[in-house]
């Protein structure tokens, strides 16, 4: 039985990566190694928990003898590495942490697999997903990002991924280790922490609260389902070429006040309000500090070389979406207690 261990799979995007893998391969044993932060949760995960592929662990990857003594103890076939500081603001407020998770955390992992596999890596595999974020920012409508786009991280969060890239990259290089690398752009959808503009916005208007959109709202993302995106981390670390990246994106983007309306919009309509309510709680705040302005993905690599497309149309998954939050209000109430209204109290005027 092959072994994968799938780090941050209690998060957003690794617990609907946990789930594909676990349902679709039940020759698989799935190990899921999560910190359970603040963003970690393992209520993401209780349709699942109980099948017999899968595995918790909880752990630090930045604690180095607790990740080599896993790996030693489970000679994993795979590594799937989604654990990961992940929101901008927070890397602003408290670069370290992102250091610390995201470079150490990505470092000691290569250690790991690199100590235990011993240069031998007959069907082994250390897959690291990451962010389109390193590439910069774009101003030109015309350009994308491509594979080859050179990096130019903007902020810490930006760094430290790129930082993890890079020794992921020299590990595949020095030691010849079977790497792979994934840069995604903006993912939305079930399970999303309220901190990300979607959730946050859901979350606001059904509690009336202002929709805090930063500084023009001009600024353009690309957007794609989450659950897309797991399908193609099935497909890059079955199907893709060792050595290689391959960048991830829905050809979805939007400027953030246009999807902040087209969200108040679907949320009217599934709350049954007049149309235009939601969109009087939209308060435009100070922007966030290095604003990237434009993310743009061109994703043809991973279409033509490994046939991976989105499934969904974003109307139709910003709906889903609602549709999961509004019947998961439990699920909202509690990760939106405790530690996340202080968050919400202190974090505009440490921006
Ligand atoms: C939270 C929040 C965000 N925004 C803006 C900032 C961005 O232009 C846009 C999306 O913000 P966020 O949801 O924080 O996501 P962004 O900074 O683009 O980064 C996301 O997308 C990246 C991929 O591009 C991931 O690597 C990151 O982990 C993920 O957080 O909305 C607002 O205008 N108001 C808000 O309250």
């Amino acid at each position: 039985m092959k072994k994968i261990l799938i780090t941050g799979g209690a998060g957003f995007i690794g617990s609907h990566v946990v789930r594909l893998f676990v349902t679709k391969y039940p020759e698989y044993q799935i190990f899921n190694l999560d910190k359970l932060t603040y963003a970690g949760n393992l209520a993401n995960l209780t349709d699942i928990e109980n099948q017999p592929n899968y595995t918790f662990v909880k752990g630090d990857l930045v604690d180095a003898p607790f990740v080599d003594a896993l790996f030693a103890e489970h000679n994993f076939d795979g590594v799937i590495h989604l654990a990961a500081e992940s929101h901008v603001d927070r890397s602003i407020t408290d670069p370290m942490a992102f250091v610390l998770t995201n470079v150490v955390g990505t470092v000691n992992l290569l250690n790991a697999a690199k100590n235990t596999w011993k240069g031998n890596y007959d069907g082994k595999r250390f897959y690291h997903v990451s962010t389109d974020e390193v590439y910069g920012e774009l101003h030109n409508p015309e350009d994308f990002f491509t594979e080859t786009t050179a990096y130019d991280p903007r902020s810490p969060y930006s760094a430290s991924k790129a930082s993890s890239d890079h020794f992921v990259r020299a590990y595949g290089n020095t030691y010849k280790m079977p790497v792979v690398i994934t840069n995604c752009s903006n993912n939305y959808g079930p399970n999303h922490f309220p901190e990300k503009l979607i959730p946050l916005m859901i979350h606001n208007i059904l509690n009336n609260k202002p929709l805090p959109v930063y500084g023009k709202g001009e600024n353009v993302r690309d957007w794609l389902f989450v659950i897309d995106h797991a399908r193609a981390i099935d497909t890059v670390y079955h199907k893709g070429v060792l050595g290689e990246t391959y960048n991830i994106g829905g050809f979805n983007e939007w400027k953030n006040i246009d999807l902040v309306k087209l969200l108040c919009s679907v949320m009217d309509k599934k709350l049954g309000r007049a149309e235009g309510t939601s969109e009087q709680l939209i308060t435009y705040v100070t922007d966030r500090a290095g604003h990237d302005l434009r993310y743009a993905i061109d994703a043809n690599k991973i279409m033509k070389e490994l046939g991976w497309e989105p499934s969904l149309q974003f109307e139709e998954g910003l709906e889903k979406t609602v549709d999961w939050f509004l019947a998961n209000t439990e699920w909202l109430d509690n990760v939106t207690s405790g530690n996340y209204q202080k968050y919400y109290e202190t974090m505009y005027e440490n921006r």
